[in-house]
């Protein structure tokens, strides 16, 4: 079944521990996390400590996605926080596929991390490697960004790549995910919805999280079944 992801970069900072009670009372996958060093991103976000204390409140495994220079230097800042899955670009890291091994000696699942303006083919050598593929719908950086349609285009040609490969690494959508952008998806249905402000965290009632969460999940299934 698809896995939805809250993006915790997009909830009230001020009110964090209520957020994360909130998403627990949801059926919600992962938490992820975004890191952003104000190098890769012109945007700063999410330090270890504040991570630490989130992973007290929280259950939900950790999704986190190095926006960063160095991701080397990031992972090893990082993991003691043991998360589920780590990202990196990979025009930021000097040697991917040192990497790649390194997090899996630590017993983290591997991912890429792949902007809108990065060739597919700079991840070509690695499929075989990872666990997760996180195809950025929006440049990686800040929340509440236009969907770029472009990179339908990438998902459907990654798709095509890794069943012609027989390679079966998760895809992971982030950036304006919401129920229209979902329909656009169909034909190429990703394994995992980063949802941020467009679909959860937007205003209104906070007590519907839920709901916001049940209605992706209702179009996800929905939009299979047509294919
Ligand atoms: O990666 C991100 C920003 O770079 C966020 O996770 C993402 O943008 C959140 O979704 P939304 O676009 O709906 O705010």
């Amino acid at each position: 079944m698809e896995k939805i992801a809250a993006s915790i970069m997009c909830a009230d900072m001020l009110n964090v521990q209520t957020e994360l009670e909130r998403l627990e009372k949801t059926d919600c996958d992962l938490l992820h996390l975004d890191v952003m060093d104000g190098v890769f991103v012109d945007n700063l976000a999410l330090g270890p400590e504040w991570m630490a204390s989130v992973k007290k409140q929280t259950s939900l495994p950790f999704d986190i996605h190095l926006a960063t220079e160095m991701p080397e230097k990031y992972v090893e800042m990082f993991r003691f926080l043991k998360p589920e899955t780590i990202s990196f670009h990979i025009e930021a890291a000097a040697n991917p596929i040192l990497l790649i091994h390194r997090l899996k000696n630590y017993g983290i699942k591997p991912s890429l991390a792949l902007n809108p303006a990065t060739p597919i083919e700079d991840i070509l050598p690695y499929l075989a490697e990872v666990d997760q593929i996180l195809l950025m719908t929006v440049p990686t950086g800040f929340a509440g960004q236009a969907f770029r349609k472009e990179t339908l285009e990438k998902l459907c040609e990654l798709k095509n790549i890794l069943a012609q490969r027989n390679l079966h690494p998760l895809i992971e959508v982030d950036g304006n995910i919401n129920t229209q952008t979902i329909s656009w998806m169909k034909e190429v249905m990703p394994d995992i919805f980063v949802l941020g402000t467009s679909a959860l965290f937007q205003g209104g009632d906070a007590n519907s999280y839920q709901e916001r969460i049940r209605t992706v999940r209702q179009a996800v299934n929905a939009y299979k079944s047509d294919f």
